[in-house]
């Protein structure tokens, strides 16, 4: 493409050599090819702009940065923006045209994967080719990969979203982490619609006070979606109340979903073990829906997917026929196997305090006997939540094993001390195969198991390297070998 076809992102404008043919984008040096375009981003370990020379040496035609960004001397073509990532973004779609028709994005701390994945299921009954987006991967017809961002970078998400409109795909959900608004990740995106799921602690090690967390997650609201669009704000979180102040003072469609919700109104709902029984009022019209899935938190997911199609589009009543037929998104109260007493064993990605609590208070009507909770805290990650998650494992367990999960780069005790600071009756064993081991030796008819932090994932990252781990593997090995 010409450097002038990209007047509009970049001030191409007067002398500029805008004849320039130039290739792709990249905000990384170390992957710039010859004619690329070098977007210098300031990033929470360096600045691009020292990594401007090392573009040139590989050949980039033309540097991107902020006004005043120190780049040394670079003697290819240097053009000023005022946002970087923001330019990044609006760079990748356009030199990766096409993407999904039809596409919404769901925020919130927690049940974004959730969401993303139901959204995706109702499509797909309601006969779309449809896609989603998020911390477990890519899944679309035919395709099913893991990736290893929530909201991946927009150079990888534009070159996505292009090969999934050209195979065909016409619908996908995509979470939107607070890290990809804040970083503009989904700044080259059109998007029909927005959802919000709830608000809770998370990232506090990347964003400041839990305003500044809140502000990051409205920029899909107040900058991304455009005016008009559809917002479906799940209701009955304290921080609903905000976000649907600030999608109205955006100019959005507010439509709320939940007990106090006007677009689909949960009038009543019945938890049991493996499903809820719910019902919903669409449009006047009440829907009694058989929900096949754990988990107290999961109807409340189940309603933000339903609004998000049906506002794109999507008759109501077969969006919330589809919700019979859910799949629960993979780590997300997934239950991996039954003690030959019968007690369950469940994997979930409860990784931070809300959740924590949410999965283990969401347990506790079934269980007879004891909950039983094995976790730990991510290293190089928000401090903070440490000794919260201890002591709600405290108040809402029986038993509370504390064990490591990534430690990375810090010392696993530190870790687990934190924790256990908040938790003194727990036992600690630091060995995430032993904890479980242990765990689901002790259980007996009546009690529950919940193994907890990290869902999907299928390593352990101690220091530098990652090791192969899953939660779900070894509690199917264990129970195997208890069982011989
Ligand atoms: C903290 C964070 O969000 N970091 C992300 C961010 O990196 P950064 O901008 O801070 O990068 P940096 O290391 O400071 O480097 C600055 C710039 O110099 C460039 N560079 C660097 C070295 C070099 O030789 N040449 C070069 O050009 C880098 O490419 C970068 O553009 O931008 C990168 C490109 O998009 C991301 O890969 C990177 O994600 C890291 C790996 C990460 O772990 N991110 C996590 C925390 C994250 O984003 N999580 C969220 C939420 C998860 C959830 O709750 O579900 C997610 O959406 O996944
Ligand atoms: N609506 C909800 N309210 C409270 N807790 C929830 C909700 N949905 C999911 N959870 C809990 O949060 C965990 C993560 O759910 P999910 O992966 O859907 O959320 P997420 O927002 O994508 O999280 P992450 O940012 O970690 O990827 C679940 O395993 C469950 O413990
Ligand atoms: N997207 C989150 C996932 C954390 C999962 C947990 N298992 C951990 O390692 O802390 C992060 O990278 O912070
Ligand atoms: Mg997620």
């Amino acid at each position: 493409m010409k450097l002038k076809e990209l007047a509009g992102i970049l001030p191409v404008e007067g002398t500029f050599p805008g004849d320039l043919e130039t290739g792709g984008v990249s905000s990384d040096s170390r992957t710039i090819q010859t004619g690329d375009i070098f977007v210098a981003v300031a990033g929470t370990k360096a600045d691009g702009a020292v990594y401007a020379a090392d573009a040139e040496k590989r050949g980039a035609a033309v540097i991107v940065a902020a006004k005043g960004a120190r780049l040394g001397s670079p003697s290819i073509p240097v053009l000023s923006v005022d946002d970087p990532r923001r330019a990044l973004a609006l760079l990748a779609a356009r030199l990766f045209s096409g993407q999904p028709e039809t596409m919404v994005a769901v925020t919130g701390t927690s049940g974004k994967t959730s969401v993303a994945a139901f959204t995706r299921q109702i499509w797909e009954r309601a006969g779309f080719a449809a896609a989603s987006i998020g911390t477990t991967g890519v899944v679309a017809p035919g395709r099913n990969e893991y990736g290893s961002l929530t909201t991946p970078d927009p150079v990888e998400l534009h070159r996505l979203l292009s090969e999934l409109a050209k195979a065909g795909v016409t619908h996908a959900s995509m979470e939107a982490s607070s890290h990809g608004l804040d970083q503009r990740r989904l700044d080259g995106v059109k998007l029909a619609a927005g959802g919000f799921t709830n608000l809770g602690r998370d990232h506090m090690d990347y964003h400041p006070t839990v305003e500044e967390y809140h502000q990051a997650k409205l920029r899909l609201f107040d900058t991304l979606l455009p005016k008009g669009a559809p917002a479906v704000i799940f209701a009955d979180d304290p921080w609903s109340q905000p976000t649907i102040d600030a999608a109205g003072a955006a100019g959005l469609e507010v439509l709320t979903v939940g007990r106090h919700g006007d677009f689909l109104r949960l009038k009543r709902v019945e938890h049991e073990r493996y499903r809820q029984r719910a019902e919903i009022e669409a449009g006047g019209i009440i829907h009694e829906i058989d929900l096949p899935l754990a988990g107290d938190f999961q109807i409340y997911n189940a309603l933000v997917a339903a609004g998000l199609a049906i506002a794109t589009g999507t008759d109501a009543a077969k969006a919330l026929g589809a919700l019979e037929k859910l799949k629960g998104a993979p780590g997300r109260l997934d239950l991996v196997g039954t003690t030959t007493e019968g007690a369950p064993i469940y994997v979930d990605y409860a990784h931070k305090p809300d959740a924590l609590e949410n999965v283990l208070a969401s347990v506790r009507p079934f269980t007879t006997g004891r909950v039983v909770v094995v976790f730990g805290c991510g290293g190089d990650r928000d401090r903070g939540k440490r000794p919260i998650m201890g002591e709600i494992a405290t108040r809402l367990a029986d038993v509370t094993i504390v064990t490591d999960d990534n430690p990375r780069s810090e010392v696993p005790e530190t870790i687990r001390a934190a924790i256990l600071a908040a938790a003194p009756d727990a036992v600690e064993i630091a060995d995430r195969r032993a904890a479980i081991r242990e765990a689901i030796s002790m259980l007996h008819a009546g009690d529950t198991l919940i193994v907890a932090g990290k869902g999907h994932e299928e390593g352990q990252t101690i220091g530098a390297e990652t090791f192969p781990f899953s939660d779900h593997e070894e509690v199917r090995q264990a129970l195997r070998e208890l069982a011989a």
